[in-house]
This record gives C-alpha cells, structure tokens and sequence, in this order.
C-alpha cells in the first residue's frame, strides 16, 4: 500500500542496494549481467563481441526471457575499456547507471589467481598489483580482467569490487595431480605447478548435478566436461576438486577452439631448434592457431559438423582427435574417482551439440556410462538426464551459469543485509 502523506508515487523505505553487476572478460570479449540478488532475476545482459576489430558488436538485451528485442550496435569498439564504458551506456539508458545507489558491488571473471586468491577477494590497489604479476601465467585472460576492473573503478570508485577466480575451486586438488614431475627446487622457486581454471564452472555444475541427482553433493563423485572455446575437465569427489585437465596455464589439457591442450613439451624445443620459431612465435601457435581451428580451420563446433555431414575429412579428423581426448580425460578421471556417479557436460558445446556427447560417451559402456539417444537430442536450457535409467554412470547436461555463481560469491562478501527486506513498495 502507498503510504497516504507520501507526496510522490513511490515510498521507499531504506532499501538495502540489492544489484550486483558481473563483468566476464575474456580475451576478445565481455560478457555483463546485472543481476536482483533478491530473486536472482536477471535485469540486463550484454555482450561485446570482437573487440579490437572493425566488426564489434555489443548486444544489451534488457530483462532477458521476457521476450524483449535484443538491441545491438557495431562498429569498432576498440579496447577492452571503450567495451565496458559501451555497456555502462546501454545500463544507463535502461535507468540502471552505474552510479544507481542499489547496485551493491560489481562483481569481476578473474582467471588466475596463483597461489595467494583460493577465495573471492575484494579489489585493493595491492590485489590488482598481485593480479598483474599473473599476468605471464594467463597472457590471453588476465589483462583483459584488469581492464575491466580498473574501468569499473575509474567510474564507480566508491564501489566494492570483488574478485572471483577461476582457479579457486582447483585449490583442494592433492599434491599428487597438483605437482608437475619436474625438479621440486626449479618448480618451486618459480611457483610451476597445475592450478586449474573454468573452476566457477566446475564448482556450479558439479553441485547443480548433485541436485539434478535429488543427492547431497559431498555423497557424489562427478566428472565435469566444460566445453567452450576453452575446454578443461575435472574430477570433483564429494564437492571437492581432485582433479583437472588444466594446468600452470589454460593450455593443458583437452583440445580447445584455438589451444592445443596436451602435447610432448619437446615439440616446443622442436619448434624453436629446428623450425627456427621464436618463444613468442610458439606462444601465439600453440594458444591461438591450434586447437580445432589449427586442425580444420574452424573453431566453432557447429561449423565443424556441418562440414564433417557433408563429408568434409579435414573437419572429421579434427572432429575425431577432439573426442578421443575427451574419451581419455573421462577414463582417466574415472579412474582417479574410483567410482563415478555422473558425466556432465556444460558450456557452449556441451550444452549444444548431441554429436559430441554421443560420441564422447560411445564404447564407454562397460565403464558405466551411456547415452540414450533421443533424451541427448532434446534442446532444453534446463539440468538434465541424457542416459537410460539402467546406466550404471549417469550422463548428465547441466548449463553453466558462471555469472549467477559469481555474483552469489560477491553478494556474498559485500552484500549488506538481507536482500529479501527493504522491499520497495510502488
Ligand atoms: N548450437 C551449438 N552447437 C554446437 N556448438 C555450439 C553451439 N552453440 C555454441 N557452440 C560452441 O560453443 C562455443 C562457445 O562456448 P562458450 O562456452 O560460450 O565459450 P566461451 O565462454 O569460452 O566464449 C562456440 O565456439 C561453439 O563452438
Ligand atoms: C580459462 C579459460 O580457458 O577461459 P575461457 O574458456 O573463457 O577462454
Ligand atoms: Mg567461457
């Protein structure tokens, strides 16, 4: 009811602030949601596309599943700070400004967080500096974090802003899958050792998969298959990570839209000795001319298989050397689990493509899981079963949602009171 004396149309009693704005920045992109920690509603989502090139695109899209038009706008966007102030004009002109005195924090993507960040961490002078230092372990992530949150800050310096890493999650790994075999001395002097990323991924879907399960998350061990355009998998006993295909940096592991994932180390000496290539030269190959777009030309699965229907042999190949990697990553963690209650997959081709999980989980049988091919054909958005009831290893798809979980942690942090009370009445 409107309070009868109020002059205005609205009363507000004191509202707690109650938004948290979530800014993902990847390498050539940011990804944005502003999200009502009251209901977890999502207000507005944003993505900058192709920064740096002639072809930017931001698309704003306000209140999303309400059926509101996307709005979008192209045109170069040149860096990574001209995207968020784009965004923070789109936010704007929704009447969700940055300088709104609801927004309670701004919550930032950070990839690698070392040895020192194993929890969500608000943002002082000195964790940026510390962030910086990681620089050369995350050369494709890290800086453009640092964009984001020094862009954050320059417009809303008042603001807590809190950090929340990748590889927070991998931090419970044992020392057996965490060390590297090389010389302890060199290794530790250097801090070289396996840290794991995607971990808010791995952290959300393993325990959306224990819900989806209807079991408590420490009572099951899972198998975690993010597959974006960077791919890691984990094994996650009883909540905890023990263990994870990436490693000092996100280029171990599974192949990826443009990263090699595991090679012999010696093809870098190789490389430099014999093909005359500099350290730089092998950094820009291996992270970025690799991968399915080094196999075929294509890092996108959807292009991928709509060349191998139509008989295309170099997308087949690259096709096939994905899968069988991920067929190892799933034998290996099932062996390193003992006993596996779900294989789930999330992210972009997780979540969407039916020929990567039937062929993943082909012949595995014996080890447990199977997948029923007209549940693995359904689309949904929703967590879901995709193996017969019979399976003795359940295979699952569980969309990520890194954002929701890294607001959930900043909110978490900083949020002041109970978002639930100071409703606004109007
Ligand atoms: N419908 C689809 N079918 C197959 N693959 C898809 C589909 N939609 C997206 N993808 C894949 O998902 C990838 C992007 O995944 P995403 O998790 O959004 O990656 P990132 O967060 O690393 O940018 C695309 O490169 C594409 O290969
Ligand atoms: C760590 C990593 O690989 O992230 P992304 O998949 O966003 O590139
Ligand atoms: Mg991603």
């Amino acid at each position: 009811m409107t309070d009868p004396t109020s002059e205005g149309t609205t009363t507000v009693a004191a509202v707690h602030p109650h938004r948290v704005l979530v800014l993902n920045s990847g390498s050539s992109s940011v990804k944005y949601q502003l999200l009502d920690m009251r209901d977890h509603s999502r207000l507005a989502t944003g993505l900058v596309e192709r920064i740096g090139e002639e072809t930017s695109r931001l698309t704003h899209t306000l209140q999303p599943g309400s059926g509101a038009e996307p709005r979008t706008r192209t045109g170069r966007i040149a860096d990574h700070d001209e995207a968020l102030k784009a965004a923070a004009g789109e936010l704007a002109a929704d009447g969700f400004g940055l300088d709104s005195p609801e927004l309670t924090a701004i919550g930032h993507r950070v990839v690698h967080g070392g040895l020192r960040f194993t929890e969500p961490t608000v943002i002082t002078d000195e964790v940026l500096t510390e962030i910086e230092r990681l620089v050369p372990v995350a050369p494709l992530h890290n800086p453009a974090n640092i964009t984001g949150i020094r862009t954050a800050r320059a417009l809303r310096p008042d603001l807590p802003q809190v950090a929340v890493f990748d590889t927070a999650f991998h931090t419970t790994m044992p020392e057996s899958a965490a060390r590297y075999a090389i010389d302890v001395e060199t290794a530790d002097a250097h801090r070289i050792r396996r840290y794991g990323f995607h971990g808010t991924s791995h952290a959300y879907v393993s325990r959306r998969t224990a819900e989806l399960l209807g079991r408590p998350p420490q009572d099951i061990n899972v198998i975690v298959l993010h597959l974006g355009n960077g791919a890691s998998a984990s094994a996650v006993a009883g909540g905890r990570c023990v263990d994870t295909s990436m490693g000092l940096t996100p280029l171990e592991g599974l192949v990826m839209g443009t990263r090699s994932g595991d090679i012999d180390p010696a093809v870098v000496f190789h490389l430099e000795r014999v093909a005359g290539m500099s350290t730089d030269e092998i950094d820009v190959l291996l992270n970025r001319k690799s991968g399915l777009v080094g196999l075929c030309g294509d890092n996108d699965m959807r292009e991928i298989r709509r060349r191998v229907d139509e008989g295309d042999e170099r997308a087949a190949l690259a096709f096939d050397i994905y899968i069988h990697r991920l067929k190892k990553y799933i034998g290996a963690y099932s062996a390193v689990l003992g006993r596996v209650d779900a294989v789930v997959f999330t992210a972009g081709v997780g979540e969407n493509s039916a020929p990567v999980r039937e062929a993943a989980i082909a012949g595995l049988a014996e080890l447990g899981p199977v997948v029923d091919g007209d549940l693995n054909a359904v689309h949904s958005r929703e967590p879901r079963l995709i193996s017969p009831d019979h399976a003795r290893v359940a295979v699952a798809v569980v969309p990520t949602d890194e954002e929701l979980e890294i607001a959930d942690q900043t909110f978490a942090l900083v949020g002041e009171g109970d978002p639930l009370v100071g409703e606004v009445d109007n």
